[in-house]
């Protein structure tokens, strides 16, 4: 097969700058999701830089142009990768492009002008290039959840196929006799190596858009399952994981408790204090009560000033012991707001499956029962199902 140098990289200098327009375009509406601009610039500057190297086919080319079009190229990775990092939510080192162009331009002036040596400008860069396309692979293979993981290691595959390719070139022009390499010289290497670049560039361009689809679609999944005001579940999602739950007990003969939550005259903190301060008592509410729970328990809210909590391979006893420590803590805070102090208490029930069944709206019912049993009772208490609240 014959493969066209120059063809090859009008393409990918081409498609480098078109996918540096795709990025720019995706970052315009990418809220929140930070390192695109990063990849957009990366893109660009790999592009041009691509761009440069192509004026070098033809001899004899502008030694400028092959300064400019390895600084470029190597600037253009050290953009890829602070994006990278960007992305992950990490600090980035701004320095790093800058230095790598900054170390580029002058090994390649020096070994352009004033002593031509394309040997080892091509090993200097091809080392460079290999060390950051290795850290931006690197900074890939991690574990993180899916499905933002298989856009992660796919990016990363295209950052390790670069980085092999460079090291492999730079072995390779480390040990060929001199004045023997050159980018317009009929050998095998050039192909091959234009080819795996092209291919690598394609898809690590392609993956950030796969990252930046996956980041939004968690983002969207996050906010349809989250409680706006306190940033716990929402109801919906809720019942989602109580039907994944409870098929569990049934298979395995766990029990599960339900604990409902409501605040004390909330209606009257309301009227009294402001809708705002009443918000600000939810809120207070959720932290305790998300610091009170074991980690595999589900704290959501249910609708108005009611939360419910799912707490796997619990008794209803076990459930009470918590539940009460719970209404003590949250009785015990004073509630700074606007200047005014409020205190507030919370009544609660709960159900367990092993008297309410394994399904979730009776077992809802029954800790909804407990509840205003809790209520009628005289409030700020926890009242199981099973003891009073069964008639
Ligand atoms: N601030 C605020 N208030 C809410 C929210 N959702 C519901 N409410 C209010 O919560 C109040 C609930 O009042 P009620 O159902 O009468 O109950 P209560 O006053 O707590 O009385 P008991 O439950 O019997 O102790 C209503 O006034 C609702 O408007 C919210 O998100 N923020």
């Amino acid at each position: 097969m014959n493969l066209d140098l120059r063809t090859m990289l009008v393409m990918i200098s081409a498609l480098n700058l078109l996918f540096s327009g795709l990025l720019a375009l995706v970052e315009l509406h990418a809220d929140n999701i930070r390192g695109v601009r990063q990849w957009a610039i990366g893109c660009f500057c790999t592009g041009l830089g691509l761009s440069f190297a192509y004026t070098q086919l033809e001899p004899p080319g502008h030694p400028w142009a092959l300064i400019l079009g390895a600084t470029f190229t190597l600037a253009g990775a050290g953009f890829q990768f602070n994006g990278i990092q960007l992305f992950k939510t990490r600090q980035c080192n701004p320095v790093i492009p800058w230095l790598l162009a900054g170390l580029t331009f002058l090994q390649s002036i020096w070994f352009v002008l004033f002593y031509p040596d394309i040997h080892s400008r091509t090993i200097i860069n091809s080392i460079l290039l290999c060390l950051i396309n290795a850290a931006s692979a690197r900074a890939l293979f991690v574990h993180i959840e899916q499905p933002l993981r298989t856009a992660y290691w796919f990016t990363a595959l295209g950052f390790t196929v670069l980085t092999t390719m460079f090291l492999i070139e730079a072995i390779i022009i480390f040990l060929s006799p001199a004045n023997t390499y050159g980018l317009y010289s009929q050998i095998p290497l050039n192909p091959v190596s234009f080819f795996t670049a092209s291919m690598a560039q394609m898809s690590i361009a392609f993956g950030f858009v796969l990252m930046v689809n996956y980041r939004l679609t968690a983002n969207h999944q996050k906010l349809a399952s989250t409680d706006g005001l306190t940033g716990v579940m929402n109801r919906r999602s809720l019942e989602e994981e109580s039907i994944r739950l409870l098929a569990r007990c049934s298979r395995t003969d766990e029990v599960l408790s339900v604990m409902m939550i409501d605040v004390d005259h909330f209606k009257s903190i309301n009227d009294r204090y402001g809708h705002q301060a009443g918000d600000e008592v939810l809120k207070r509410l959720a932290v305790v009560a998300q610091q009170s729970i074991r980690s595999n328990d589900y704290l959501a809210r249910y609708g108005g000033e009611e939360f419910c909590i799912l707490l796997p391979t619990t008794l209803e006893k076990d459930a009470w012991k918590l539940a009460d420590r719970l209404r003590q803590s949250f009785a015990a805070m004073s509630i700074e707001f606007d200047g005014e102090v409020l205190c507030s208490t919370i009544s609660i029930g709960i159900a367990d499956t092993k008297h309410a069944g394994l399904e979730f709206a009776s077992l809802i019912v029954a800790a909804d029962k407990a509840m205003y049993r809790a209520k009628h009772d005289g409030r700020n208490r926890v009242i199981m199902y099973s003891v009073h609240a069964r008639a």
